[in-house]
């Protein structure tokens, strides 16, 4: 698979519902859109690798970034910590605790720990994003 180069645009169906996601890069150089794609979203969903337990702090300084921009504020986060079918991955506890999940209290968080290569949890994240998605006209 190859890392989301710039971003990507996918409508996803589940029943009546059709989601709109913006797929955005992770990597270093695309990092100062975000704010930019988040804006008027009806929700945030923070992706990290929870079995890349070096790069931990930088998601997590990455993430409070993002949460400061006035224009981000009250959007709901789901954070997901992806690979757990690798036995290294941190616990959803752990990755609670070092992304500093907790400090943030001016939105509604939630977190799941999921695999997109075992398809674990992936329903719940689906359910989650159709909770708060908003009926656009
Ligand atoms: N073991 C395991 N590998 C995974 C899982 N999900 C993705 N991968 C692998 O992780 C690598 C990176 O996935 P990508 O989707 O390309 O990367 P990305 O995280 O979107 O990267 P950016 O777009 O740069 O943020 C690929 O080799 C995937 O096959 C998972 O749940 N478990
Ligand atoms: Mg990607």
């Amino acid at each position: 698979m190859i890392p989301t180069v710039g971003f990507n645009m996918r409508k996803v169906t589940k029943g009546n519902v059709t989601i709109k996601l913006w797929d955005l890069g992770g990597q270093r150089r695309f990092r100062s859109m975000w704010e930019r794609y988040c804006r008027g979203v009806s929700a945030i969903l923070y992706l990290v690798d929870a079995a890349d337990r070096d790069s931990i702090p930088i998601s997590r300084s990455e993430l409070h970034e993002l949460l400061v921009k006035p224009s981000l504020s009250g959007i709901p986060l789901l954070v997901l910590g992806n690979k757990i079918d690798k036995s290294e991955a941190l616990s959803k506890q752990a990755l609670v605790d070092q992304l500093g999940l907790e400090s943030i209290a001016d939105r509604e968080v939630c977190c799941y720990m999921i695999s997109c290569k075992e398809s674990i949890n992936i329903d719940a994240v689906i359910d989650w994003l159709i909770k708060h998605s908003k009926t656009v006209k």
